[in-house]
């Protein structure tokens, strides 16, 4: 029986053949997908893939070259959307001469609507920051959770993190994910973080995007992501794949020695004497980095609706 009290998932970002060139060549491609509102979404992909550039076009600060981005039900940057919207740049701009107290400040007199002091300051606090220390004194580490401050002051619907926690150690950025997390659930916070550390994405984020060469190549809920997928290990030794793989999609297959070691999208049950497993997070993005060839997945959820609209 339909549920007529289940409202269709709302949309915050959504691309339909987004592309963006630049000088020497396109950053982003022929990128389509859908992220739904109130996800944690890890936005994952080598050097040079195309991430902060899709960050920035969500942010407004630049315009695709192909293709539509839309953000919140409406353009990137337009007066509508841009109040809702907290952006965290990899060089994390702040004024040096500010202290701690006048950033803040400027961060409400900005924000006069939507600014939450004591979210602000829980932040600064937990970090036992002087108010009038000056932003130009702190370290790196420090100006991070200034700039952090600032996004969660401003209470966003949704939240774009570049890379917000590489320059942190390891116990700081424990806690700054952990109040990241607290924030966004509290407030059912849509969150894309742009991230390297593949280990510290797995408890944290709940939807992916892998993008590699400017395309998109995994998109989702990553528990069903993780659960297309098989890692199978076992004896192997002839060469090439197991003629057993070929009715199923093969991401990578690898022999060491005598011992093959695969990562599947498998179309049924794979005959052969196998150990199987759900991969890791990590497993399964560095298989596809690993192998940027192998066919895109985006579950039904990432699918635009425009385009199924067009269809
Ligand atoms: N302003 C620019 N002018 C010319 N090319 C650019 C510009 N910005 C980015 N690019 C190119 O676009 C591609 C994507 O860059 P982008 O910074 O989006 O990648 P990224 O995935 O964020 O990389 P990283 O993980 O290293 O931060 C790269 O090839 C880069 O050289």
């Amino acid at each position: 029986m339909t549920d007529l009290t289940r409202r269709p998932e709302r949309t915050a970002l959504e691309a339909a053949g987004l592309g963006v060139k630049h000088r020497r060549g396109w950053a982003l491609r022929d990128c389509s997908f859908r992220l739904p509102v109130g996800r944690v979404c890890a936005l994952v992909g080598p050097n040079g893939a195309g991430k902060s550039t899709l960050l920035s076009l969500a942010a407004g600060l630049r315009r695709p070259t192909a293709g539509t981005l839309t953000v919140l039900g409406g353009r990137p940057g337009e007066k509508r959307v841009r109040p809702r919207i907290a952006y965290l740049s990899q060089h994390k701009p702040l004024y040096p001469r500010f202290t701690i107290a006048d950033t803040l400040r400027m961060g409400r007199e900005l924000n006069p609507e939507r600014w939450d002091q004591s979210a602000a300051e829980r932040l600064v606090h937990a970090g036992r920051l002087a108010p009038d220390a000056r932003v130009g004194d702190l370290s790196a580490g420090q100006r991070t959770r200034v700039a952090l401050a600032l996004a969660f002051g401003k209470t966003p619907e949704l939240l774009l993190l570049d890379e917000p926690m590489s320059d942190l150690d390891p116990l700081v950025r424990h806690e700054l994910t952990a109040a990241l997390m607290t924030e966004a659930a509290e407030r059912a916070t849509t969150v894309v973080m742009a991230s390297h550390v593949l280990a510290e994405l797995d408890c944290v984020c709940d939807y992916l995007l892998l993008v590699a060469d400017g395309r998109i190549r995994l998109a989702g809920e990553v528990e069903e992501l993780l659960a297309a997928h098989t890692l199978l290990i076992g004896r192997h030794e002839q060469p090439g794949p197991p003629r057993e793989f070929a009715r199923h999609t093969v991401v990578e297959s690898r022999t060491t020695g005598r011992q093959l070691t695969a990562l599947l999208r498998p179309d049924g049950p794979v005959a052969g004497a196998w150990q199987t497993a759900e991969p890791s997070l990590e497993e399964l993005l560095l298989a596809h980095l690993r192998a940027p060839d192998a066919p895109p997945l985006l579950t039904p959820s990432a699918e635009p609706r425009t385009a199924r609209a067009a269809a």
